[in-house]
């Protein structure tokens, strides 16, 4: 449904933003736009819609080549929305105005229906009276995914849109979001710098540094076989190891790659474990604690269910670990 290739652009002329971008979307797919801020997250979005002018590329949606700003007379397409970091909300109609604002008033029973639908699709019912003057950030933000959704398009764009949540609140939405769209059966691609949401949010991700994919795959492909340190440390921690580390715990040098990567769910602290640590300190995080401890000198984490008091030797084995390149940026 969606194609992008070879795509480029920048704002000013010799300062590239996004360089050579390519990525594919099927129908009813999500794709996570991942990325530190800065990245090219909200530009490579604004171009899909047509919102800016790409300097060379191709972006195809629904078989239809959107050839960019300078040839459209408005943004947008009748099959794509896109709900903007500022949300654009109409300020003198209630909620339940702006959410219906795009459905065709011919049948008012349908609309109101689909409207109030909507609107208990993404817990926002209670505010419909209300004017967005009178909403938090957060729930403004609701409001504007209402109505980019409340008439189905084929393809939703959503730029980082859980940014104004707190995170209790930011998992309740995600899930009732991605409900919505999976029974409405509406593609998505939207933009996060947060790697929670691409895991387990999307078919697929592209990982974006400086204007540049440097990453694309399946959420598991990119965090079991990040090409990078950079990539790893967007997952949260990991322990990274040089070749002399590595080689002190006998895993095998890859004379191709820089360093090892162990996620610290890889490491199980058992008993029979072939390896030895001394613990360091423990931190509580909630479902697990980890810990901290010292292995051939190395300073490594690991999860467990229970402390281990500081100072304790324990064993533990490397159930899984991969060779990747150091990012000097990580
Ligand atoms: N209107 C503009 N004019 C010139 N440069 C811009 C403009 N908008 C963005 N940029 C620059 O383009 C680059 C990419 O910005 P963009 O907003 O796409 O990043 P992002 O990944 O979405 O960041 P964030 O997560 O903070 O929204 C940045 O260096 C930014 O400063």
């Amino acid at each position: 449904m969606l194609s992008i290739d070879n795509l480029h652009f920048s704002y000013e002329p010799g300062k590239p933003v996004l360089k050579d971008i390519s990525l594919s979307l099927l129908s009813e797919e999500k794709l996570c736009i991942l990325g530190q801020s800065g990245s090219g997250k909200s530009t490579l979005l604004k171009l899909i819609y047509a919102e800016l002018q790409h300097d060379s590329g191709q972006i195809v949606f629904n078989k239809e080549e959107i050839k960019g700003r300078n040839h459209q007379l408005l943004p947008g397409h009748e099959d794509m929305t896109y709900v903007a970091q500022d949300f654009d909300l109409a300020t003198y109609h209630t909620v339940a105005e702006n959410v219906g604002s795009r459905i065709s008033n011919t049948n008012q029973d349908y609309k109101t229906s689909r409207v109030n639908e909507v609107l208990k699709s993404l817990s926002i019912y209670d505010l419909k009276d209300k004017k967005p003057t009178e909403l938090s950030g957060g729930q403004k933000q609701r409001v504007a995914i209402a109505r980019a959704v409340a008439k189905p398009p084929k393809l939703l764009l959503l730029d980082e849109p859980f940014s104004q949540l707190d995170s209790g609140l930011h998992r309740r939405l995600r899930e009732e979001l991605f409900s919505f769209l999976e029974k409405n059966k509406i593609a998505v691609v939207f933009s996060s710098h947060r790697a929670e949401d691409a895991l387990g949010y999307s078919d697929k991700i592209i990982l974006l540094k400086n204007g540049e994919v440097i990453q694309q795959g399946s959420a598991s492909q990119v965090y079991f076989s990040p090409q990078t340190t950079y990539v790893a440390h967007m997952f949260g921690l990991v322990n990274i190891l040089n070749a002399q580390e590595a080689g002190a715990m006998g895993i095998e040098r890859n004379f191709l790659k820089d360093v090892v990567l162990i996620y610290p769910e890889e490491i199980s602290i058992s008993e029979k474990g072939k390896h030895s640590g001394v613990v360091k300190r423990n931190r509580f995080m909630g479902n697990h604690y980890e810990i901290q401890f010292i292995s051939k000198g190395k300073l490594l984490k690991a999860y467990h269910t229970q402390p281990i008091p500081p100072k304790e030797r324990f064993n533990f084995d490397i159930r899984n670990y991969r060779w990747t390149l150091l990012d000097e940026d990580n």
